[in-house]
């Protein structure tokens, strides 16, 4: 276990995660808890209300019982909003993810203790302006003598950073170093020997995504391209792009294209996919932060909002993403649609003639990102000063 100055052994912390949809809600908290329990030995209790979704990126995890450890971290299932807690059961420092309703009777329990938690609520990530300006605002209860931080993750020193574990790049570097262990991974999935050395994709998207367009392109453009496809990604297109219903463990095969279906990988099986790829697709913001780290191109599908908000956050993100060129900024664009493109092939083909050069500045940005400090740090810190302030 890596210790940090700033916490002790005994700070316990609950970490309250709504399930709003997919998995990128579960995904960060699970992250989050682990980081801090590993690296800060915090006793974490996740407090989760949607075990089957968890379960996709945690296997070993049971349905429908209350509490069970995982990687160290007290795992409770969040059942409904009517659990009753004491002030004996609180935690020294409480976040709700994505301002989710943790329940009444917590809030309750809090206001009662005599050295009352900092209370936190865990935004989610945007590289527009306006959350600098929010980051670490305090909010007060409306009628508990409570106090609320919001904490933003982002991009630059006025927000909470970005998460990345402490080992996270040496693993990285040790299993690309590795390329016994590098084959052998891609092999699992399924790729032939032959399928090794061919430039991989990965694809991780909604639904709505033009995958389509860009498997047009994977066909006629004149590299080689394996498609890596986790199980249920683009399912709808794929079948009906290849006329029948793919399977779990197939591969398929079209012109240039060679395209595997596999099952959904465990959390970090999925950071050593983005690692063994030469191109990324990613989407929502765990997968889209993790491929920043693989510092490795892609594009990333961003979240559907009302009112296509998510453009201005995708306009607000690409002006500030160093390793962005025009053919890339087109792609996400197009893979957005924001705007149309008529030449697949030949964008893809910009792309991919920019890649050395774009995978060499997306380690300069990984770089860059770091020093804004890892989020589980900065807010443990950040923590510890309302903590001080307020004895
Ligand atoms: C493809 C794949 C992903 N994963 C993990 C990586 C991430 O932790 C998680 C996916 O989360 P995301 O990338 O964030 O995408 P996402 O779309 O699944 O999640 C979210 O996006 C947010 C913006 C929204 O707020 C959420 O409500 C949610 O929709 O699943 C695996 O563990 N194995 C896999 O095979």
């Amino acid at each position: 276990m890596i210790q940090h100055e700033e916490t002790s052994q005994h700070t316990s912390l609950a970490l309250f995660c709504k399930v709003v949809d997919n998995y990128g809600d579960i995904g960060i908290c699970w992250r989050l808890a682990r980081q801090l329990q590993r690296e800060h030995g915090i006793h974490v209790q996740l407090w989760v209300d949607d075990l089957a979704s968890f379960q996709r990126i945690c296997p070993g995890l049971t349905l429908e019982i209350d509490r069970q450890f995982k990687a160290e971290v007290e795992i409770c299932w969040w059942k409904n909003q009517e659990l009753e807690f004491t002030p004996s059961e609180i935690a020294d420092i409480v976040i709700e993810f994505f301002a989710c309703d943790i329940p009444p009777s917590y809030i309750t329990a809090m206001s009662q203790c005599s050295e009352r938690p900092v209370w936190f609520n865990l935004e989610g990530l945007t590289a527009e302006e306006w959350v600098e300006g929010c980051h670490r605002l305090p909010s007060s209860h409306p009628r508990l003598p409570l106090t609320k931080y919001f904490f933003f993750p982002g991009f630059n020193e006025r927000t909470g950073g970005l998460m990345f574990e402490a080992e996270l790049e040496n693993q990285r570097l040790a299993f690309l170093a590795n390329s016994e262990l590098k084959n052998d991974f891609l092999k699992n999935l399924g790729l032939d020997e032959a399928d090794l050395s061919t430039f991989k994709v990965s694809l991780f998207c909604y639904p709505h995504a033009p995958v389509a367009s860009l498997l047009d392109a994977l066909i006629a453009t004149e590299r080689p391209t394996f498609l890596l496809v986790p199980e249920g990604v683009a399912s709808a297109t794929l079948n009906s792009f290849f006329g029948r219903e793919l399977k779990s463990g197939e591969t398929v095969s079209r012109g240039n294209l060679r395209v595997r279906i596999f099952p959904f990988l465990a959390q970090d099986d999925y950071d050593r996919l983005l690692w063994a790829c030469d191109f990324n697709f990613v989407r929502g913001e765990d997968s889209f932060v993790r491929a920043q780290w693989a510092q490795i191109p892609f594009v990333w599908h961003i979240y559907p909002q009302d009112d296509n908000l998510h453009h201005k956050k995708l306009r607000a993100f690409l002006s500030t993403y160093t390793p962005i060129n025009d053919a890339l900024r087109d792609l996400s664009f197009a893979w957005n649609e924001v705007m149309q493109v008529s030449d697949w092939t030949a964008l893809w083909t910009k792309v991919t003639d920019q890649h050395l050069q774009t995978q060499l500045q997306t380690q300069e940005w990984a770089r860059q990102k770091r020093k804004n400090g890892d989020l589980s740090a900065n807010l443990l810190r950040f923590a510890k000063e309302i903590k001080q302030k307020s004895a």
